[in-house]
């Protein structure tokens, strides 16, 4: 009977035949399908149905607000992060200081290495009489304002080169464990596959000798901070957050606590901060810098201070996304996913990450003007500054991202006063600024106008700019900035007078 009906039932179509009872079905077979078939589609059934309720309560809940970090390198990206973390997440960001301990011991074995090289040259300058050749440098952007690289600069001062006592020598001998430090604290930063380590620059980089040969140095970056911070939690003694010393024997903070003393006389000699002045070398701007808290970041039982977390540097690798509950109250009642996005700067990627990002509710974008009197990393022939307006004329004009709120970080405003304040010319560096004055005000709003001008320019439609001066290493004024985007993104709803402070 069965055989007859399927027959008749599969005529034509195929799915049928495929699904129909076999031929020679018994009795209890058949009583046996049916029942699995019954309880088949019960399960099928109870699936369709979660489904739907999850589709409905989609529908209903408001969709995740999506942030998306961008800039160049050592812009600030992943700084701002940690200030949404700390924003939004405070527990869990503090849960892991312990973590942040070797990031900042090889920010501080950085330091000292920069120093170590320029006495190192300072000895071959005395050595001989080699002068470095001028290298011809690129020394203005042609399109959008004049911006020199500064290496002349450098060159012109680095002839001043205090000479070294046997007492320095002897010092820099003593430091010398410091660069096995660096190679177990790399080691241990970048577990098999978590990150890599690059050439890099890690001065001031004013484009000078010097700088060229330090580009030669490495600067690690990671691509998974979970990687990394689950080895340093694992390091550390059942109470370490609680300010525990670590248990392990071969912590290589042991060899930087038993050098303290040495680093902290190298830092504080007249000589030496001479020698850094002549090369052009401003340590205390440069990213990870630790070395007026020696003593404090040394000692056995430290544990990094929420100012430690920003300031320490990281490198990122790749882009990771970070998800947070907005709370309520923050947002009238309501509560909100938020994520961010947070992507590596390095030149090559920066652009290239956008088209990727065309759902986001706003692009944060940092552009740090403390590096005005700087040139890239990854390219010694482009000033800095120049670097970020290019990228920024690049994100205003990319048509897959015209209907994006663009949020603009003039970033690093403290490095830049103190630069300003310094002496160094900014007309020097951007041509384009002239001999109009080198306060803070002048040259801030001169930019301000640049990086709006080509927002307008070069917008596929018509949008607002938004923009803000910031030093986002004070966790104090970033936290109402990063609060009121949070806010005026979910209302949709900019509130342009406290953006465009
Ligand atoms: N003084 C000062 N330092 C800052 C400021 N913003 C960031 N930094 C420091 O600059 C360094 C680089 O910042 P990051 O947030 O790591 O930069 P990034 O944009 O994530 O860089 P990549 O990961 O290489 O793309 C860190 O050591 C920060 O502490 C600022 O406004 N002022
Ligand atoms: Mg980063």
């Amino acid at each position: 009977m069965p055989v007859k009906n399927s027959k008749i039932v599969t005529e034509g179509d195929p799915l049928a035949w495929v699904m129909a009872p076999p031929p020679n079905e018994s009795e209890e077979q058949r009583q046996a399908r049916i029942a699995a078939e019954a309880e088949a589609k019960r399960i099928s059934d109870a699936i369709d149905e979660e489904l739907q309720r999850q589709a409905k309560a989609q529908k209903r809940g408001p969709k995740p607000v999506k942030i998306l970090l961008l800039g160049q390198s050592e812009s600030g990206k992943s700084t701002t992060l940690k200030n949404f973390q700390l924003l939004n997440t405070p527990k869990a960001f503090r849960a892991e200081r312990a973590s942040w301990r070797a990031v900042v011991h090889l920010n501080v074995v950085r330091s000292i290495r920069v120093i170590l090289d320029a006495m190192a040259e300072a000895q071959a300058y005395h050595a001989s009489t080699y002068s470095s050749p001028n290298t011809p440098i690129r020394t203005h952007a042609p399109d959008l304002f004049h911006a020199a690289s500064g290496s002349s600069l450098a060159r012109d001062a680095r002839a001043q080169h205090p000479p070294l006592t046997a007492e320095h020598l002897k010092l820099k001998l003593r430091l010398s464990p410091l660069l096995q430090v660096e190679e177990a604290l790399i080691r241990k930063l970048t577990p098999v596959g978590s990150g890599e380590v690059e050439a890099t620059q890690r001065t001031s980089g004013t484009g000078s000798h010097a700088d060229r040969a330090r580009a030669l140095d490495r600067e690690i970056a990671v691509n998974s901070q979970f990687a990394w911070k689950g080895v340093f939690h694992r390091m550390m003694g059942r109470n370490s957050s609680d300010g525990e010393e670590f248990n392990d024997p071969d912590d290589p903070g042991h060899v930087l606590h038993a050098c303290a003393e040495d680093m902290i006389t190298l830092w504080n000699d007249p000589t030496i901060k001479a020698l850094l002045r002549a090369q052009g070398i401003r340590i205390e701007d440069m990213p990870g810098f630790f070395l007026d808290s020696i003593a404090r970041v040394t000692h056995p039982k430290y544990i990094p201070t929420d100012d430690d977390i920003l300031r320490a540097r990281l490198k990122t690798l790749g882009v990771s996304e970070h998800r947070f509950t907005i709370k309520e109250g923050f947002t009238g009642g309501i509560s909100r996913d938020l994520r961010i996005y947070d992507v590596g700067g390095h030149r090559s990627l920066a652009a290239a990450w956008a088209p990727f990002f065309d759902d986001m509710n706003a692009i944060l974008f940092l552009a740090p003007l403390s590096g005005f009197d700087q040139v890239l990393a990854e390219d010694e022939s482009v000033n800095r500054l120049e670097d970020s307006v290019l990228l920024w004329k690049s994100i205003c004009s990319n048509p897959l991202l015209g209907k994006t709120n663009l949020i603009l970080f003039l970033n690093k405003i403290d490095i830049f006063r103190a630069k300003l304040e310094a002496g160094i010319q900014f007309g020097q560096y951007i041509i384009s600024y002239g001999n109009r004055p080198n306060d803070y005000d002048n040259t801030s709003a001169y930019m301000r106008r640049k990086f709006g001008q080509i927002h307008r320019e070069y917008s596929p439609q018509a949008r607002t700019f938004y923009c803000h001066f910031t030093s986002v290493t004070d966790t104090k004024s970033t936290s109402t900035v990063l609060l009121d985007i949070q806010e005026s993104i979910i209302y949709q709803n900019f509130k342009s007078v406290s953006l465009t402070g």
